[in-house]
C-alpha cells in the first residue's frame, strides 16, 4: 500500500510565535487571589518539590509538532511527530514531558548487487548529536497521514525508484476491553520497489533506554537480545530495561521473523557518542552484528540504546513488508503519593512481573491484522459517507487521541479485594461495584494536559460521549468510581485559592469535582482542584444523573441503572438546596459556580437552570422505569413549576437570557444555553408530548446562536464565542465570556443536528477544526479554549470529545429516517 485516500492528512501552518497561552494579566484581577495562589505554588514546587496541578507560572510552550500518539488506552502513551519524531512521553500515569529523543529513528538502507547504494536517517533533524550518522532527510520527499489510532508516513526515498510506507498502529478498537489496554504500536514497512533490479531493504530501528529525562543517566540500566518462538511465529529484537526506584519499565523493540525476513540487533550502543559503530556496522552489510549475551549496566551519567534490524529482498518492480514493534512494559506503577501500588489492565492478560514485553511483541506482532480489520470495519462506514465533510472524518476520529494520550490510568482490580479496600463506606453500598470493576477495571484521564486533574467531571459531560459510544463499561466503571465519591466525604478543612475562604474538601451527597492528582493519590484523594469550594456548584450533581439516565438509554444496563438510583435521589437532594425560592428551578449564587469557573452567574440562569429541568426530566423517566411512583410524582410536580419559571424569568422572545438577575450582561446569548436540551435530545427525551423545552423556542435560541455567537464572530470561522451581547460584540464580562470552547462548540454542533439546524451545526463545528488543526497548527492538542486572536488556553485537553455526541445525533438522525418508531428507541441498539 503507498498513500492512503482515506486519511485527511493534517498539516501545521501557524507559527508558535504568534500564539499566546493565556494571559495572566487578564487572568489575575485580584491581587488577594494572586498572593494565595503565588504562595501556594511556591510551597508545592519549592517547598515540597511537586509539580503545580495547574502551572499558572510554567505553561507548557506550544510546539507545532505533534502527530498520532503510539499505544492503547491506559498503559501509557508516546507521542510521535508529524515528522516522524517521539516527542511526547507519558509512561508515568498522568505525567507529561515533552523532549524529542534524537537516538529513536528510523534508519534505511539499500543494497544493490551486495553494494550499500544508500544509507538514510528517516529524519529531516540534523542534531549535533549521533554525527556519524546521515541525517538531514529531505521532507519534501516525505508525507504524514493521521486518522488516529493509525498513521502512514510515506517516504519517496530520492533516486532509488522505492517509495517506503510506514504504518503506524495502535490497539485502540471500540468495545475491546483486551487488546485496546495493551502498551504496544507497530510500524508496518511496505517496500514498493520500482526499479527493474532486485534491492535489499533494512529498516533499523533505534532506541534510547529511557524517555529522555534525566533518569535516563541515572545508572542501572542495561539491554539483552531476546527471541520469542510461539505457535509457529517468531519475533526477535532487544529488550532495555529501565530500572528507576520507581515505576520500572522495560521497552520492547522487536520485528517478525518469517521466511526471507532476516532481524538483527545490536544490544547497546553510546547514543550520546558519534553513533558510526552502529552506522558503519549496518552500512557494511545492511545488518547488525548481533552479539549475544546482555549488556553490562549504565554507570551514573551513561545512556545506552539499542538497534533492531529488519531485513529482505524486494524484487524487481515488487514489494516486500517488514513488520516491527515497539512495547513498553510498565506493569506495576505508583502515583506521586507512592503510597498504593497499582497493577495496569493489560497485568490480567500478559502477568505483573515486569517480564511481558517478549509476549507483548509477539502478540502485537502476530494480532496487529486483526486489530486493522476492526478499525476498518469500525471506521469505514463513516469514512465512506459522502454526505460527510472529509474535515468531520478527520475531526471525529483524531480527537480521539485523548482518550490515550489524556494521561489516561486503566488498572486493573484484583479479585480478593473489598470494596472498603476500594474507597471507603460509600463503596459498600453499591452492590454492582465490585463485579464492574473486577470485569472492566478502573478508568481516569486527565482534564488536561496542562490540568493535572483525572476524570474532571463537569468537563467529562461534554467527553462521555466518546467513552459510551465506544468503550461503554469503561464509563459505567467511571460512574461507578464517581457514585462511590458522592457517598464518601473528606473532612480536611483547606483553603480554596479564589475566594479565600477555608472549607472541607469533599462534601457527602455532592458529586466532586475530579478523582484527583495523578501526582498525589486519585480515587483515595479526590477534589485535586483547590481554586474554588465545588460543594457549590450547581452543575456537577446534574452532570452525574444525566449521564446516568443517558448511559441507561444507550446501554441498557438496568443493574446499573439500580445502583445508581439511590445516588441520583441523593444529589438531587442536595442540589434542592439550591432553589432557594421554591419555585422548581434552581438559582446560581452570583459567584462562577460551575464549569465557566471565572464566569459569574446570578440567580436563574440559562445553563444551570436548563441543565436542572433536564435532569428533573431525567429523573421522572428513571422513577417510572423502576416503578417508584412517590419520587416521580414529586419530580413531575417540580418540573411542572420549574419549566415555567424558567420560562418566565430567562425567555426573551429570541433566546434564554445568560441569567436572570438583571446585570449588564445577563442577556448575553451563551453558546452552552440549550446543553439540557443537548442530553434530552440525545436520549430521545425531546419528543413533542414529552418535551421540556419548548421546540420553538430551541429552534428560536440555536439560530440566535448561529447569527451571533457564530457568524457574527471572526467572520464566521471559528466557531461559537461563549457569550455574545445582543448587539454582535463579544461578553467580555470575564475572560471564559470570550472565549471559544472547542468541545461546547462541538457540543453545541450536535444540539443544532439533533434539531434538524444539520448546515448550521456543520458549519459551527468546522470553524473549530480548522482553527485548531489548520490555522493554529494545534494538531493532537486541541485545546480547551481559544480567542478570536491567537490566545489559548490548556493543550491538550478532554472536552472536544464531545464531537462523538455530533456522531451520536447523525446516527439517531439515521435511524429515525429508516425506522420512525417510537422515541424511547436507542439508536446504539436498534
Ligand atoms: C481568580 C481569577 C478571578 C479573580 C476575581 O474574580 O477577582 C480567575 C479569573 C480567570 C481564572 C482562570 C481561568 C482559566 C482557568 C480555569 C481552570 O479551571 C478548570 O477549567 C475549566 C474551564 O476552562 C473548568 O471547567 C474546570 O472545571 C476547571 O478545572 C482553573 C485555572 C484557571 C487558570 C482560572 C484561575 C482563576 C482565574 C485566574
Amino acid at each position: 500500500m503507498t498513500r492512503s485516500e482515506t486519511a485527511p492528512s493534517i498539516w501545521a501552518t501557524a507559527n508558535a510565535e504568534d500564539c499566546l497561552s493565556f494571559p495572566l494579566a487578564t487572568a489575575f484581577p485580584s491581587a488577594c487571589w494572586l498572593w494565595r495562589y503565588f504562595k501556594w505554588w511556591y510551597k508545592k514546587t519549592r517547598i515540597e518539590k511537586k509539580s503545580a496541578f495547574i502551572d499558572l507560572l510554567c505553561a507548557v510552550p506550544l510546539q507545532q509538532i505533534y502527530g498520532c500518539p503510539l499505544g492503547g488506552i491506559g498503559g501509557g502513551t508516546i507521542t510521535r511527530g508529524w515528522r516522524g519524531e517521539f516527542c511526547r512521553w507519558q509512561l508515568n500515569p498522568g505525567k507529561y514531558h515533552y523532549e524529542t529523543v534524537i537516538t529513536d529513528q528510523f534508519t534505511v538502507c539499500l543494497r544493490r548487487k551486495g553494494q550499500t547504494v544508500y544509507q538514510q536517517v528517516l529524519s529531516v533533524e540534523k542534531p549535533s548529536a549521533l554525527q556519524g550518522w546521515n541525517w538531514g532527510y529531505c521532507g519534501r520527499y516525505a508525507f504524514y497521514h493521521a486518522l488516529y489510532p493509525r498513521a502512514w508516513m510515506v517516504y519517496e526515498l530520492p533516486g532509488q525508484n522505492v517509495v517506503l510506507t510506514c504504518r503506524q498502529i495502535s490497539p485502540v478498537i471500540p468495545h475491546d476491553y483486551k487488546d485496546s489496554s495493551l502498551p504496544v504500536g507497530v510500524f508496518i514497512w511496505e517496500v514498493e520497489n520500482n526499479s527493474e533490479e532486485p534491492v535489499d531493504v533494512s529498516i533499523m530501528f533505534t532506541l534510547q533506554n529511557g524517555t529522555g529525562t534525566k533518569g535516563d543517566g541515572s545508572g542501572g540500566h542495561w539491554n539483552e537480545p531476546f527471541a520469542l518462538q510461539d505457535s509457529g511465529e517468531r519475533v526477535a529484537g532487544v529488550l532495555l530495561h529501565h530500572c528507576t526506584p520507581i515505576n520500572p519499565f522495560t521497552f520492547a523493540v522487536a520485528a517478525r521473523e518469517k521466511a526471507g525476513t532476516v532481524i538483527t540487533h545490536l544490544t547497546a550502543f553510546d547514543p550520546v557518542g558519534s553513533g558510526r559503530d552502529v552506522w558503519q556496522d549496518l552500512l557494511q552489510d545492511g545488518k547488525l552484528e548481533s552479539p549475544t549475551g546482555k549488556s553490562k549496566q549504565t554507570q551514573k551519567g551513561e545512556v545506552t540504546a539499542a538497534a533492531v534490524c529488519a531485513s529482505c529482498t524486494v524484487p524487481a518492480r515488487g514489494h516486500g513488508t517488514l513488520e516491527l514493534a515497539l512495547v513498553w512494559d510498565m506493569p506495576r506503577v505508583h502515583f506521586g503519593s507512592k503510597e498504593r501500588l497499582h497493577l495496569r489492565r493489560y497485568t490480567r492478560f500478559f502477568g505483573s512481573n515486569g517480564d511481558a514485553a517478549p509476549a507483548l511483541s509477539h502478540y502485537a506482532l502476530t494480532h496487529y491484522k486483526e486489530w486493522e480489520r476492526k478499525i476498518e470495519a469500525w471506521q469505514k462506514p463513516i469514512l465512506e459517507d459522502s454526505q460527510l465533510p472529509s474535515w468531520y472524518k478527520s475531526a471525529l476520529f483524531n480527537e480521539l487521541y485523548f482518550m490515550t494520550d489524556g494521561g489516561t490510568i486503566w488498572l486493573d482490580i484484583p479479585p480478593d479485594c473489598l470494596p472498603q479496600d476500594l474507597q471507603g463506606p460509600g463503596a459498600a453500598k453499591l452492590s454492582h461495584l465490585l463485579p464492574v470493576l473486577h470485569e472492566y477495571g478502573r478508568f481516569a484521564y486527565l482534564e488536561g494536559q496542562e490540568y493535572r486533574m483525572y476524570n474532571t467531571y463537569d468537563v467529562h459531560f461534554y467527553a462521555s460521549f466518546a467513552l459510551v459510544m465506544l468503550w461503554p463499561k469503561l464509563q459505567i466503571s467511571l460512574q461507578y468510581d464517581i457514585a462511590v465519591t458522592v457517598l464518601n466525604e473528606d473532612m480536611q478543612p483547606r483553603q480554596y485559592l479564589v475566594c479565600g475562604k477555608t472549607a472541607q474538601v469533599k462534601l457527602k451527597n455532592v458529586v466532586p469535582h475530579d478523582i484527583g492528582d495523578p501526582d498525589d493519590e486519585p480515587w483515595q484523594r479526590v477534589n485535586a482542584y483547590l481554586m474554588h469550594d465545588t460543594a457549590n456548584w450547581k452543575d456537577l450533581n446534574l452532570k452525574f444523573v444525566l449521564q446516568v439516565y443517558r448511559d441507561y438509554y444507550l446501554t441498557h444496563d438496568a443493574l446499573y441503572l439500580q445502583d445508581m438510583w439511590p445516588v441520583c435521589q441523593a444529589v438531587m437532594e442536595s442540589e434542592l438546596k439550591f432553589d432557594t425560592d421554591n419555585d422548581g428551578l434552581i438559582e446560581n449564587g452570583g459567584t462562577a459556580d460551575q464549569t465557566y469557573d471565572a464566569w459569574v452567574v446570578n440567580g436563574a440562569s440559562a445553563y444551570c437552570g436548563g441543565l436542572w429541568l433536564a435532569a428533573v426530566r431525567m429523573m421522572c423517566e428513571m422513577a417510572e422505569v423502576l416503578g417508584d411512583t412517590e419520587t416521580r410524582q414529586k419530580y413531575s410536580a417540580i418540573l411542572q413549576k420549574g419549566k415555567e419559571s424558567f420560562e418566565r424569568l430567562l425567555w426573551n422572545g429570541k433566546y434564554y437570557n445568560y441569567d436572570s438577575s438583571g446585570s449588564s450582561t445577563s442577556s448575553s446569548i451563551m453558546s452552552d444555553q440549550c446543553a439540557g436540551q443537548w442530553f434530552l435530545g440525545a436520549c430521545g427525551l425531546d419528543q413533542k408530548e414529552v418535551e421540556v423545552f419548548p421546540k420553538s423556542h430551541i429552534v428560536s435560541a440555536l439560530k440566535t446562536i448561529f447569527e451571533k455567537n457564530v457568524m457574527s464572530f471572526a467572520g464566521g470561522t471559528m466557531g461559537a464565542v461563549n457569550g455574545m451581547r445582543p448587539d454582535g460584540v463579544p461578553d467580555t464580562s470575564s475572560v471564559q465570556s470570550s472565549e471559544v470552547w472547542v468541545g461546547v462548540v462541538y457540543a453545541l454542533a450536535a444540539t443544532m443536528i439533533q434539531e434538524g439546524l444539520v448546515q448550521e451545526g456543520f458549519h459551527t463545528a468546522e470553524g473549530c477544526y480548522r482553527t485548531v488543526w489548520e490555522n493554529l497548527g494545534m494538531a493532537f492538542q486541541t485545546p480547551e479554549a481559544y480567542c478570536e486572536k491567537k490566545v489559548y488556553r490548556s493543550l491538550a485537553y478532554m472536552r472536544p470529545l464531545s464531537i462523538w455526541s455530533m456522531q451520536l445525533a447523525l446516527e439517531s438522525k439515521a435511524h429515525r429516517a429508516l425506522s420512525p418508531t417510537p422515541p424511547q428507541k436507542n439508536p446504539l441498539h436498534p
